[in-house]
């Protein structure tokens, strides 16, 4: 069961380059696996051309690695808050990925101007509060990941599998790893379709954002009823 997890976190972690999410390792994938209580993440620091599914670290909920000789990622405190917060995620992926992390280091939720963003995420993508300068200096601590529990307070994070960090980068996730990436794929081009959008258009950011949430609703099979959002959001 774990070495089947790990060669798909271990392949999930290879889209990351070959997606053009990441330079050098400025990224990580990881999966759970929710009945044994266990994270299998991609190890500190090694590049993802030499990775191999026994180099990546299994760890239980509390951050104990259980197995592996290399250190998990400096991620992992978020990895697992966002697991325990979220139970309906298989999988967690982080990068710095240029366009989101503009959005991100500007502080700014990713507004939601057309179709391509509402066919996967239900209205603007959240960022965080602004991060103070000690939970930046202690970004590779839990707070990071409260800090995005906190953002999703009063959001489904089935319907919005991302968020942007301030001062940091995206967080996404999915049913499993390679959804997590595939949603960190579709967020990137939707970071960076926003940020043209509102270059040639000042005023698209006065657009009501709620115009396309029907448009989510109804391409997930949602009770859609026109201008008025579906009492059931939930996947
Ligand atoms: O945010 C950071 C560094 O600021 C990390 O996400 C690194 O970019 C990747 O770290 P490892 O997963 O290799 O520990």
């Amino acid at each position: 069961m774990l070495e089947e997890l790990k060669e798909k976190v271990l392949q999930a972690n290879l889209e990351l380059p070959k997606r053009n999410l990441v330079i050098y390792t400025w990224g990580n994938v990881s999966a759970i696996d929710r009945e044994q209580g266990l994270v299998v993440i991609k190890p500190s620091g090694v590049p993802y051309e030499k990775l191999k599914p026994s180099d990546l670290p299994v760890i239980d909920l509390n951050g104990n690695k259980v197995e592996g000789d290399l250190n998990p990622s400096s991620d992992t405190a978020t990895h697992l808050v966002l697991y325990k917060a979220f139970p309906e995620i298989g999988g967690v992926v982080h990068t710095h990925s240029p366009w989101c992390t503009k959005w991100a280091q500007a502080c700014r939720a990713i507004p939601t101007f057309g179709t391509t963003h509402a066919d996967y995420f239900y209205g603007d993508i959240p960022c965080t509060r602004p991060l103070t300068p000690l939970e930046i200096a202690t970004e590779y601590e839990k707070n990071t990941g409260d800090v995005i529990v906190e953002t999703f307070k009063n959001l489904n994070p089935n319907d919005i599998p991302g968020v942007v960090v301030h001062s940091h980068g995206p967080f996404n996730w999915g049913k499993d790893p390679m959804k997590a990436v595939e949603n960190a794929v579709i967020m990137e081009e939707i970071a960076k379709l926003a940020f043209y959008t509102q270059s040639l258009s000042p005023h698209a950011e006065q657009m009501d954002h709620h115009l396309l949430d029907k448009h989510f609703l109804r391409k997930h099979g949602k009770n859609a009823y026109y201008g008025q959002k579906s009492q059931k959001v939930n996947n």
